[in-house]
């Protein structure tokens, strides 16, 4: 027979247990039993299902890069030219797809569920402490020249792509040096393609997006018209372009960073990493109160979670 002492005892080092247990879990940098890195829960498809909700009649089947073997042999036919498409590029591609590649990294092809994070560059991810939280997702997305070294501690260090088009590509290369980045050029014109032409260096890291993410962003998002007059006078911001694709490409997509100060006022910086207001952004032909409502319908019907505020 166990005595009612040792009952007592017994029951006393079960509740120090548990409330070491307890302790323990609450604690991020748990020391008494580690746990598993927290990830969020990733369900497959899930942005598959809300992108085809969001965008209505959608091909899933597009590749995310251009491809050359689609433009060798049978050249892929294209509704519009660049931005919205490839038509009248084509020979110039087949000489640049040559010397690049189109290929998804192994380790995010292998991966069951895919969680990204696209991050904008606004002013609101400054002192965020989101670095972190940045750094555990699978795929994270960074746009134009928005630095990470310096502030790792609000936007993390990591960077799986980062897309840009030559009047964005002036990032610190000696800096943002990360050799698994990789860089994903945003065509607007054919110029674009001649520039990448001269400036490729290292081309097993280059990719070119598929317009077609721009196309679903302009018509699907933000109701642009397609038909294409001589100058596009508006067009979707390269974070817009990169929610498109993170749909196209993830299971999961989170956002981080994303949305513009009101128009009056005038003295809040739109960066994390410089002193520019909006006044920077007049004639850079983009509409952010209606790429705002684009991006707050996403979130109500849950297709995006945000990771800052909106
Ligand atoms: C002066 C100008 O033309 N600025 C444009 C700049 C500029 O060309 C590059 O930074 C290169 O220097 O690029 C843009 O955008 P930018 O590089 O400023 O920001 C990248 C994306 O982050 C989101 N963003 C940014 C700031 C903010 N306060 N809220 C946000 O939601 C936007 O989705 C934005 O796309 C661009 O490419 O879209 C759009 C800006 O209009
Ligand atoms: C995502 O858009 C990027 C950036 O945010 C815009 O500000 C910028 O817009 C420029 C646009 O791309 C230029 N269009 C072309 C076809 O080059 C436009 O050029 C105006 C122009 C053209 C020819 C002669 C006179 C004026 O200028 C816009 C403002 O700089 O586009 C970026 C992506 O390229």
């Amino acid at each position: 027979m166990v005595s009612k002492s040792r009952w007592k005892l017994l029951a006393m080092l079960a509740l120090v247990l548990v409330v070491m247990v307890w302790y323990s879990i609450s604690r991020e940098d748990s020391f008494y039993f580690p746990i598993p890195e927290k990830k969020e829960p990733c369900l497959q498809g899930e942005a598959e299902s809300k992108a085809s909700k969001l965008f209505g009649n959608y091909s899933r089947d597009q590749p995310i890069f251009l491809r050359l073997e689609d433009y060798f042999w049978v050249k892929t036919p294209s509704a519009y030219e660049l931005p919205y498409g490839t038509k009248g590029s084509e020979d110039l591609l087949l000489r640049v797809l040559a010397i690049t590649s189109s290929s998804i990294p192994k380790n995010i092809q292998s991966l069951r569920c895919r969680r990204c994070v696209v991050v904008g560059n606004g002013h609101r991810l400054r002192n965020s402490s989101l670095g972190d939280a940045i750094n555990k997702y699978d795929v994270v997305i960074r746009l134009n020249n928005a630095p990470v070294a310096g502030y790792e501690g609000d936007v993390g260090s990591k960077t799986t792509m980062r897309l840009f088009y030559p009047e964005s590509a002036h990032f610190d290369p000696k800096v943002e040096n990360n050799p698994d980045t990789l860089l994903v050029l945003v065509a607007f014109k054919a110029m674009d393609f001649h520039w990448i032409e001269t400036i490729l260096s290292d081309k097993k890291r280059i990719r070119i997006l598929n317009p077609f993410f721009m196309e679903i962003a302009a018509d699907k998002l933000l109701s642009l018209p397609m038909q294409q007059p001589r100058k596009i006078k508006q067009k979707p911001t390269t974070g817009l372009l990169a929610i498109t694709l993170a749909l196209h490409l993830c299971d999961l997509v989170h956002i981080a960073g994303f949305g513009y100060p009101d128009a009056y006022n005038k003295k809040q910086t739109i960066h994390y990493y410089e002193q520019i207001t909006l006044k920077s952004m007049a004639g850079s032909g983009h509409n952010v109160s209606q790429e705002a409502l684009a991006i707050k319908r996403m979130l109500e019907m849950g297709a995006i979670k945000n990771l800052t505020s909106f």
